[in-house]
């Protein structure tokens, strides 16, 4: 197989430890891009010495212009701005939205063809963004995937099994309207709701929602990326080896549910030619009125973003 390019729009924490597991994993040769100059060739520098550890000779190289994307095989993005003081949420929409379109509008000139995986937030939103304004971009995000791989963790933690042993997922919208589905979660194939009280349940499921604001709180200043930046290589590996492995991705939503015009995160078969196909489970009403709840406040973002234009 030809070495792949694989270009990460995105220098921060979640960038380059994205950069660093791609490399250690050997998924190809990655630039690294950030509007600082000279942070993403530091951050290529250091991910660079560490890789004689791993047996890699992928090679990551930091830049400072987007036109480095020529020809790339998988673009993510992972570029954005923090809450300012004084600043809505609203705002930071506007401001990683602008950002999007400039990032989006190169790689339809110079990457048109590549598998694009955004992790910036609102994720979900942004990803709904790019697709709507360039409709042949083949563009996930990285919505409640994550979200999916901690509860898990929490699971078997709770269970006192080995990780693997547990299949869960979460889907809706990367934030407190996520819907993690515990009805539909087993361990060893035995539903894990025969092993949980509703007390277990109610908790495991807060741990879930909070869990990327559990980490803010400790870390002060910025947020988690080390599960994140592995799901996003899971996710590119997946794409790169045709794995067709199943994520709850952020993916633009043609009907499924019978929702029309705005991202979701519903599992999704990630392969080489990027989505090859969004599952839809049977929802109860009430797993379905959950859904609702983040399709609704979807419309309602997407209805505010249509009204500033
Ligand atoms: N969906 C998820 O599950 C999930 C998980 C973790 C992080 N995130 C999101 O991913 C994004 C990145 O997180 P992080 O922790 O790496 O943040 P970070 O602040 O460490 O990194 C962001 C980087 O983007 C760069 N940047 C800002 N504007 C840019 C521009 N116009 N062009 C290029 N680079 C630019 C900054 O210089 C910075 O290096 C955030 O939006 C975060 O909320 C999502």
């Amino acid at each position: 197989m030809p070495v792949r390019k694989i270009f990460i729009a995105g220098a921060g924490n979640v960038g380059s430890a994205s950069a660093a597991f791609m490399a250690m994993k050997q998924l190809g040769n990655i630039y690294l891009y950030d509007i600082l100059e000279d942070f993403s060739i530091g951050q290529a520098m250091d991910i660079n010495q560490s890789l004689p550890y791993w047996n890699s000779d992928s090679r990551v190289t930091g830049c400072h212009s987007l036109d480095e994307m020529e020809g790339a095989d998988v673009v993510v993005i992972t570029a954005g701005g923090k809450r300012a003081e004084g600043m809505t949420r609203l705002d930071l929409l506007y401001q990683n939205l602008d950002i999007m379109y400039d990032i989006g509008e190169k790689v339809m000139e110079r990457a048109p063809g590549a598998f694009v995986h955004v992790t910036s937030n609102p994720v979900d939103v942004l990803t709904w963004a790019l697709k709507e304004r360039w409709p042949d971009m083949n563009i996930t995000g990285l919505g409640c995937a994550l979200d999916a791989m901690r509860f898990r963790f929490f699971l078997a933690e709770h269970l006192n099994v080995s990780r693997e042993a547990v299949n869960c997922t979460v889907i809706g919208t990367h934030d407190d309207n996520m819907v993690p589905l515990v009805g539909r979660a087993d361990v060893g194939g035995i539903p894990v709701k025969q092993h949980l009280t509703q007390v277990d349940e109610d908790r495991l499921v807060t741990l879930v929602k909070h869990g990327g604001g559990d980490i803010v709180k400790r870390l002060k200043t910025r947020s988690g990326f080390f599960a994140a930046a592995t799901k996003v290589t899971q996710i590119v590996e997946s794409h790169l080896y045709n794995k067709q492995h199943i994520f709850p991705v952020s993916v633009m939503v043609n009907g499924e549910y019978g929702y029309h015009d705005m991202a979701l995160s519903l599992p999704t078969a990630i392969g080489e030619r990027g989505v090859h196909e969004i599952f839809e489970f049977d929802l109860n009403d009430q797993e379905r009125a959950m859904l609702d709840v983040c399709a609704d406040s979807m419309k309602k973002v997407i209805a505010e973003i249509r009204a500033r234009k």
